[in-house]
C-alpha cells in the first residue's frame, strides 16, 4: 500500500520533468513494478490505481500529437458536462493514459529509406518514432518482398504497410511525377488495401489521407459498401486516386463493372487478412487476388521481376496483415504471394520456415508450452499487447448490464466498448444502460452508414461513456482514449478474444478486459486463458470496488 502511495506522490514532478524517452519507459517500468506488490485483497484497483491518471483542465479539443521525445502519450476525453458554460473554451476531465510498454523502436523514420517529402508530412503529423513493427516492415517492403505482417493489435501496423506504399507511389513518392513521363502519364490505380469492414475501411482511409496532406488528399479513394457507388465511380473517374481502399464486396462490384482497373496495379494489402479469408468474403476475395496487378505492364522501375517459371513477368507486391495469423493464412500467402516473408516486431523469416509448432507462437511462449501439438495446427499466433490486464466477472445473464454498470464505476471507466453476439440483445443493453444514467450507443451492421458513423464519431468525442457492439467492432478499430473493453458475451474463440482486447491498451497505453461470464462458462475462460498465453483473473464488483478473487499472477 505505501508503495502505491509513494508512487503516486511521485508521479505529478516525474511526469512533466524533460526525460529521455528511455529513462522515462525505466520510470514507468518501476510504477508497474511496485504497483505489483499492492495487496490487491485489501486495496480497490480501479484504472487510476493501475495507472490512469484524471486531472481537471481546459482544453480547446486539438488533436493530441504523440512526442514520445517531450511527454507520454495523452488524451483527452470527456467525463460529461462542461463545468463552466464557455463558447470557446470547454472543461473536460483530462485522462492521461500512461505508457507502460511502449512498441516504439530505437530508429527514426529517417533512417528507414522513406522520400523527403514522406518524412516531412509524418513530422507534421507528430509522428516522431516508428514503431518496432515499423521498423521490421518498412525496409522489408520497400525490398520488394511480399511480407506477411504480424504484430499485437495496437502497435501500428497500419503506418507499417502505409508508409513503403506511399514511398513508391502517389504524390509523395521518392520521383516526383512531373519529373517522370512514365508516372506522368499513368492514371491508373496503383495500390489496393482491402479491409473486411466499412469502418476499418474509412479508418485507413482517414490514415492515409492524414499522410498525404490536405493538397493531396484526393491521391486515395474510398470503395467500402454502404455508401453510393456511383458516386465512388465518379469520383474515380475525375480524381484518378493512386490508392483505393475499400471492402471485399465492393471493391469487387465495381471492378466486375469494368469501372475499376487494377490489373497494373503495384501493391495489393489484404488488412486483417485472416479475417478476409472467411467464406463470406471467399468470392469477392477470388476476384481481387485473380484481377490485381495480374496482367502488368509495368515501368521496370515500378515492378518487380519474379524468379523462376515467372522470371519475365512483373507482378504485386503483396501484403498481408493481422495480428492473429493461424496456419491458415501461411498457408494462403504462400500460394498468394511470392516467397513471402513473415515480419514480425523483432524478427524476419521467411514464411517457408513457419510451421504450425514454430516460430508462429514465438510471441506467445505459455500459448506454446501448454498447447498439445494437434491443438497447435489451428492455433493462432496471437499477441496481445502486454499492457493489457485481463479479468472475468461471474455474472448471471439477466443480471449482466448491471454488473456492467457496476465494473464501469469500480474502474472508473471513460470509455468502454461492450461486446454481446446478438443484436437485439445489445439493444436492450443499450436501452438499460441509458435507463440507469450511463450514456451508452450501440453499433452493428443493422444500423444504416449514417447511425453508424455517428455513433463512433460519438463515441471517438467523448460524447458516449459506453459503446455496446458486436463483432463489427472487434477488428481494426482504433479509439486510443478506450480504456476498458468489457465482452458482456464471450466471444467464439480466443482470435475473437484478441482482436476484441486489442481495442484498448492501443500503442503501449494501459487498457482492462473484462469478461462477464456464468458460472458453467468458466471454463472457456480458463481455455482462452491458456490458448492465449495470458492470466485472466477472476474478479467480482463490491461496493464500488474491483476485487480480486483468488490468486492474481504478475507476469
Ligand atoms: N510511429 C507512431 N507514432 C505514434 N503513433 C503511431 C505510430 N504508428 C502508429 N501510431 C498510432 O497508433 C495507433 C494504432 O495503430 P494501428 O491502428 O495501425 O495499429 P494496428 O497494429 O493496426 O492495430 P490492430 O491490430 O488493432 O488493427 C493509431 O492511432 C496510429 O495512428
Amino acid at each position: 500500500m505505501s508503495a502505491l502511495v509513494s508512487t503516486r506522490v511521485l508521479l505529478p514532478s516525474l511526469f512533466f520533468q524533460r526525460t529521455t524517452f528511455l529513462s522515462r519507459i525505466s520510470f514507468f517500468n518501476t510504477s508497474t513494478v511496485l504497483l505489483s506488490h499492492v495487496d490487491s485483497k485489501n486495496v480497490p484497483l480501479t484504472l487510476t490505481s493501475l495507472g490512469f491518471k484524471s486531472e481537471l483542465v481546459e482544453t480547446n479539443n486539438k488533436r493530441q500529437k504523440y512526442k514520445q521525445d517531450v511527454s507520454p502519450i495523452k488524451t483527452s476525453i470527456g467525463e460529461g458536462k462542461p463545468l463552466r458554460s464557455s463558447k470557446s473554451k470547454v472543461v473536460l476531465t483530462k485522462r492521461t493514459l500512461e505508457l507502460e510498454t511502449p512498441p516504439f523502436a530505437s530508429h527514426s523514420f529517417s533512417e528507414l529509406g522513406l522520400p523527403p517529402s514522406l518524412l516531412q508530412r509524418l513530422e507534421c503529423e507528430g509522428f516522431n518514432v516508428p514503431t518496432d513493427v515499423q521498423s521490421a516492415a518498412i525496409p522489408t517492403i520497400l525490398k520488394n518482398h511480399d511480407v506477411v505482417i504480424q504484430s499485437y493489435t495496437g502497435s501500428g501496423k497500419t503506418l507499417a504497410y502505409l508508409l513503403p506504399i506511399l514511398s513508391i507511389v502517389g504524390p509523395l513518392r521518392k520521383n516526383s511525377p512531373e519529373n517522370s513521363d512514365e508516372l506522368g502519364k499513368k492514371m491508373e490505380i496503383e495500390a489496393v488495401i482491402v479491409a473486411p469492414s466499412r469502418e476499418l475501411g474509412m479508418q485507413i482511409v482517414r490514415e492515409v489521407e492524414k499522410l498525404l496532406g490536405p493538397a493531396e488528399k484526393r491521391a486515395v479513394q474510398q470503395l467500402v459498401g454502404g455508401a453510393n457507388r456511383s458516386r465512388q465511380e465518379e469520383a474515380l473517374k475525375k480524381n484518378k486516386p493512386s490508392i483505393v481502399v475499400g471492402t471485399p464486396g465492393r471493391i469487387a462490384e465495381i471492378s466486375a463493372a469494368g469501372k475499376l482497373h487494377t490489373h497494373n496495379c503495384r501493391f495489393l494489402v489484404l488488412d486483417e487478412v485472416d479475417e478476409l479469408l472467411s467464406f463470406n468474403f471467399r468470392e469477392d476475395m477470388h476476384r481481387i487476388l485473380e484481377h490485381v496487378g495480374r496482367r502488368s505492364s509495368l515501368g521496370q522501375n515500378a515492378g518487380r521481376a519474379l524468379k523462376g517459371p515467372l522470371e519475365k513477368r512483373v507482378e504485386r507486391q503483396t501484403i498481408m496483415v493481422s495480428a492473429t495469423v493461424p496456419f491458415s493464412v501461411i498457408r494462403a500467402a504462400r500460394s498468394w504471394g511470392n516467397n513471402p516473408l513473415l515480419v514480425q516486431s523483432q524478427k524476419i523469416i521467411p514464411l517457408e520456415a513457419a510451421t504450425p509448432s514454430g516460430p508462429l507462437n514465438i510471441s506467445n511462449p505459455i500459448a506454446r508450452s501448454s498447447e498439445s501439438p494437434s491443438s497447435q495446427d489451428e492455433a493462432p499466433a496471437v499477441s496481445l499487447p502486454p499492457s493489457l490486464k485481463h479479468y472475468y466477472c461471474i455474472s448471471k445473464l439477466q443480471h449482466k448490464v448491471d454488473t456492467l454498470r457496476r465494473c464501469i464505476h469500480a474502474l472508473d471507466a471513460n470509455s468502454v466498448i461492450a461486446f454481446m453476439n446478438n443484436t437485439k440483445q445489445l439493444k436492450d443493453a443499450v436501452f438499460k444502460l441509458e435507463a440507469r444514467g450511463i450514456k451508452a450507443l450501440e453499433l452493428h451492421g443493422d444500423l444504416g452508414k449514417l447511425a453508424r458513423s455517428t455513433a463512433l464519431k460519438k463515441f471517438k468525442s467523448g460524447e458516449v461513456r459506453v459503446l455496446v457492439t458486436n463483432e463489427l467492432s472487434a477488428r481494426g478499430l482504433d479509439v486510443a482514449e478506450c480504456d476498458l473493453v468489457v465482452n458482456l458475451d464471450l466471444p467464439t474463440d480466443s482470435v475473437h478474444y484478441a482482436h476484441r482486447a486489442g481495442r484498448t491498451g492501443r500503442l503501449g497505453r494501459k487498457g482492462m478486459v473484462v469478461s462477464l461470464c456464468e458460472e458453467s462458462e468458466v471454463f472457456v475462460v480458463k481455455k482462452m486463458q491458456k490458448q492465449l498465453g495470458v492470466v485472466i483473473t477472476g474478479c467480482d464488483f463490491v461496493e464500488g470496488k474491483l476485487s480480486v478473487i483468488g490468486e492474481e499472477r504478475h507476469t
